[in-house]
């Protein structure tokens, strides 16, 4: 039993929050009483090391039905086409690759795919078993999660939702995410998709690492880019199902499963900071020069974590004078992956298209494609909307490696290179 529609609340990304789907559940004044309210166990759920300090600590409180720990045996089951870090070590691998790269939209995944069965892992770096780097994969789902719920012991995930909502049913209550939106998954989270659209497609960013959190704002000053009060926590929810619930749990790269015989979304009440959260793009407040040039991306970072910043692209007016105005060329020491949610991206005229990703490997030289630069090149610098799109990146100061999958896919776009040739001297000879 449902309690509770995808009801949120704001409070703050980083906050304290709580949610009681029964009122009186939440024990207040301790953690662990002795019984808690309405014969619920208490369970801790943590985040980071208990001994992080305060501003880093995170961990919740989940008052439940059943404790966690009633399970049998976890055994492996397939890992379909998830992989993880580390990439390029194990046999047959794929090195670590220079080349600039650029896929289409995956191809659409058999009948009876779920949003775990449908994620696909491009590559990452780092490594799951020491807590450090990241990895980026993709989803294509077609059927609902049922009877089955996933848990990533390995990081949390941000999920970028490009065609199709998702219903995220978590342990905390549920989060609907629309294109256009994200949302953050907590490490050991569990959740359930169902796909209010019946299908769905995105991106997802593992953090292996210290969780995400807000930039800092430096001399932009209080206020500006994602404001903390618009990272949405559900509303307590919880189900109340005996019957045979598999769950899914990733630990270091593999997929585990238990039968547990009851649903373990049955959290009736909770409190903490390791908290799912939503958030709608369409809030970050972009700043940008309002004089010259163009700002290096970092402007646009909605959360950081040491192994990868999330910065998306979003609407905003370009009215440098004097300026090339899109992305300029560049070799970078950090790695770009970067997707497009919707619409088309400043800085190609053609190919990188909504539900497709590129890999801008560390030091690899890119930028604007021929058509772009020429067309910027010469382009009247009235005051311009750039709100044709919506594209993000996943940036991240270690190498890219793509899995074997990723590299040999039919949907890679082969002569990527190609967008830019034709850049012919101008330089006077
Ligand atoms: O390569 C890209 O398109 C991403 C990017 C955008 C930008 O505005 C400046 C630098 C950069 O790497
Ligand atoms: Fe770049």
């Amino acid at each position: 039993m449902e309690t509770g529609g995808p009801t949120l609340h704001s409070g703050g990304f980083g906050n304290e929050h709580s949610g009681e789907a029964i009122p009186g559940a939440l024990p207040l004044g301790r953690n662990s009483p002795q019984r808690a309210p309405l014969g619920l166990y208490a369970e801790q759920l943590s985040g980071t090391a208990f001994t992080e300090p305060r501003a880093t600590n995170r961990r919740s409180w989940l008052y439940r039905i059943r404790p966690s720990a009633a399970h049998p045996p976890f055994t492996r089951v397939a890992n379909g086409t998830l992989r993880a870090a580390p990439f390029g070590q194990g046999p047959g691998e794929p090195a670590p690759d220079p080349n600039r790269m650029r896929w289409s939209p995956l191809p659409e995944p058999p009948r009876g795919t779920d949003f775990v069965a449908g994620l696909w892992t491009l590559g990452g770096n780092g490594d799951a078993r020491r807590r450090t780097g990241m990895a980026v994969h993709l989803y294509r789902a077609n059927s609902p999660m049922t009877d089955r719920v996933f848990g990533d012991a390995d990081g949390e995930l941000l999920i970028v939702p490009e065609s199709g909502a998702l219903l995220l049913r978590t342990e905390f209550g549920p989060l609907r995410a629309e294109p256009g939106s994200m949302a953050l998954i907590p490490r050991g989270v569990r959740f359930r998709v169902e796909l209010p659209d019946g299908t769905a497609r995105g991106y997802v960013c593992e953090n292996y690492d210290v969780p995400f959190a807000l930039p800092e704002l430096g001399p932009i000053g209080a206020n500006g880019l994602a404001a903390a009060r618009d990272f949405m926590v559900p509303s307590a929810a919880y189900e109340d199902d005996e019957r045979p619930v598999e769950v899914i749990n990733k630990f270091c790269g593999n997929l585990w499963a238990a039968t547990y015989d009851h649903s373990p979304l049955d959290v009736v009440a909770w409190h903490g900071t390791h908290v799912p959260y939503l958030y709608d793009l369409r809030r970050f407040n972009v700043l940008g020069s309002i004089s010259f040039d163009h700002p290096d991306p970092s402007i646009f970072t909605v959360l950081t974590s040491p192994a990868a910043d999330f910065v998306v692209f979003a609407p905003r007016w370009l009215v440098g004078e004097d300026t090339f105005r899109p992305p300029y060329f560049h070799r970078n020491v950090m790695s770009e992956y970067m997707g497009l949610i919707e619409g088309a991206y400043d800085a190609k005229a053609e190919g990188f298209v909504p539900g497709g990703g590129s890999l801008h490997n560390m030091m690899s030289a890119h930028g604007p494609d021929r058509e772009t630069f020429e067309r910027a090149s010469e382009a009247e610098l009235r005051p311009q909307k750039v709100d044709d799109g919506l594209a993000f990146m996943f940036e991240t100061p270690w190498p890219v490696t793509v899995t074997d999958q990723a590299l040999n896919a039919e949907h890679r776009q082969r002569g990527y290179d190609e967008v830019w040739e034709g850049l012919d001297r101008t330089f006077p000879s």
